[in-house]
């Protein structure tokens, strides 16, 4: 089995939304086919990735280190005992020559990779992604259904309480019990007024909605939103401070009791083991939300795993950023505590595939090789692009 070529590119995910610290105008993402040498009905297997929602593309290193290296790489020293493809040694021949820490976006840029040979490898063997990873790293079990919440709730110009209102009863209506919005763009006052506004859509109950502050907060702006928000119970506090700040963090969960919710934007293994050793999180209550796509992939994520476990945390803790169907899989697979959904945001790429339908607020998984990207009409177009 070979990898016969590599085909990357840049698409435009704009949009005139902001979260506390950025606005959406100009992001995009990186996509990714590698095509193989494998031939199922008479066309070649291509794996596809991407680098999930909302941080920019990863094009340069992808194109000066990470490419060249796994393309370069003798087909045979991609390939496990048995001849298959391994993600896994993949992996070692991408990070060759790769100093430790700084993770920044090299993180991203093999993320991207490593989602699209976890795709292949599950294609080549003709199986979902996640009876692929069940089958391999795991029992051979995996949930059939994934806990899904809807993530939205952007501040956008003229956007009204009735416009936020909408957003969610929309969330409601296909299906999400707990959905999600941004805080930390206006000041606390009218933060208050539109969790007001969302609470009413939610019949008063705090429990199913979470905000997310997108590591806006200093320490004094995160104790004092804190303890506006206690009384409320929400479902989690997202990204208080700076998502290196562990011990803003740790700070913040000695005073605010209910559920927090970080690691969006920690990369590596190594920084998720720093939150857990430094960063306060509670074990019985906290939510760690380190997405495999901007964090090095699936392989790295099952270090994370490792870690975790070995700190006492349970799987069911864990609830991946970004929205897309790669960590989809890895929840079911990996048993995790669910996924987080974009229902409206972030296009092409954000979602799962078009005949997915959310009850209760859970996701079945389907039985499509692979991540499943062709069973997503518009991004499976640009996909196939790549390598038409
Ligand atoms: O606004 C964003 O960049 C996305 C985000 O934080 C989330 O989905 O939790
Ligand atoms: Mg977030």
């Amino acid at each position: 089995m070979k990898i016969i070529s590599a085909h990357e590119g840049v698409i435009p995910i704009s949009s005139s939304m902001g979260n506390a610290f950025i606005d959406f105008s100009t992001m995009d993402c990186s996509i990714l086919a590698l095509v193989s040498d494998v031939m199922v009905d008479g066309e070649p297997v291509v794996g596809y990735g991407f680098n999930s929602n909302g941080r920019y593309s990863a094009g340069e290193i992808l194109r000066r280190r990470v490419l060249p290296r796994l393309m370069g790489a003798p087909a045979n020293s991609l390939l496990d005992d048995d001849g298959l493809l391994s993600p896994s040694t993949a992996w070692d021949v991408m990070m060759r020559n790769e100093k430790p820490g700084g993770h920044g976006e090299r993180s991203v840029a093999v993320g991207v990779v490593d989602m699209a040979l976890h795709d292949l490898a599950a294609k080549i063997a003709g199986v979902p992604l996640y009876r692929w990873i069940s089958d391999k790293y795991g029992d051979g079990t995996f949930d059939d259904s994934v806990f899904v919440y809807a993530a939205g709730g952007y501040y956008a110009p003229n956007k009204t309480y009735r416009d936020l209102q909408d957003e969610m009863k929309g969330f409601l209506d296909a299906g999400y019990n707990v959905v999600k919005m941004k805080i930390g763009g206006a000041d606390l006052a009218e933060d208050l007024r539109r969790i007001e506004a969302v609470l009413e859509v939610l019949d008063g109950d705090g429990s199913r909605l979470a905000v997310d502050a997108n590591g806006r907060f200093d320490l004094d702006r995160a104790l004092e939103y804190g303890r506006a928000l206690e009384p409320y119970g929400l479902f989690w506090y997202e990204e208080v401070g700076d998502p290196l700040d562990y011990r803003l963090n740790a700070t913040l969960s000695e005073h605010y009791r209910g559920p927090i919710a970080t690691g969006e934007n920690l990369f590596s293994l190594q920084d998720a083991r720093n939150l857990i050793r430094y960063g306060g999180m509670r074990p019985d209550r906290d939510y760690i939300q380190v997405d495999p796509a901007l964090s090095y992939g699936l392989v790295e994520y099952r270090r994370i795993q490792h870690m975790l476990a070995q700190h006492g945390w349970s799987s069911r803790r864990c609830i991946p950023h970004g929205g897309h169907q790669f960590s989809l899989h890895i929840a079911a697979a990996l048993k995790l505590g669910g996924n987080e959904s974009y229902p409206d945001e972030f296009q092409p790429t954000g979602g799962f595939a078009d005949d997915a339908v959310v009850v209760n607020s859970r996701v079945k998984l389907d039985d499509r090789p692979g991540i499943g990207f062709e069973g997503k009409a518009n991004f499976h177009k640009v996909l196939r692009e790549l390598h038409a």
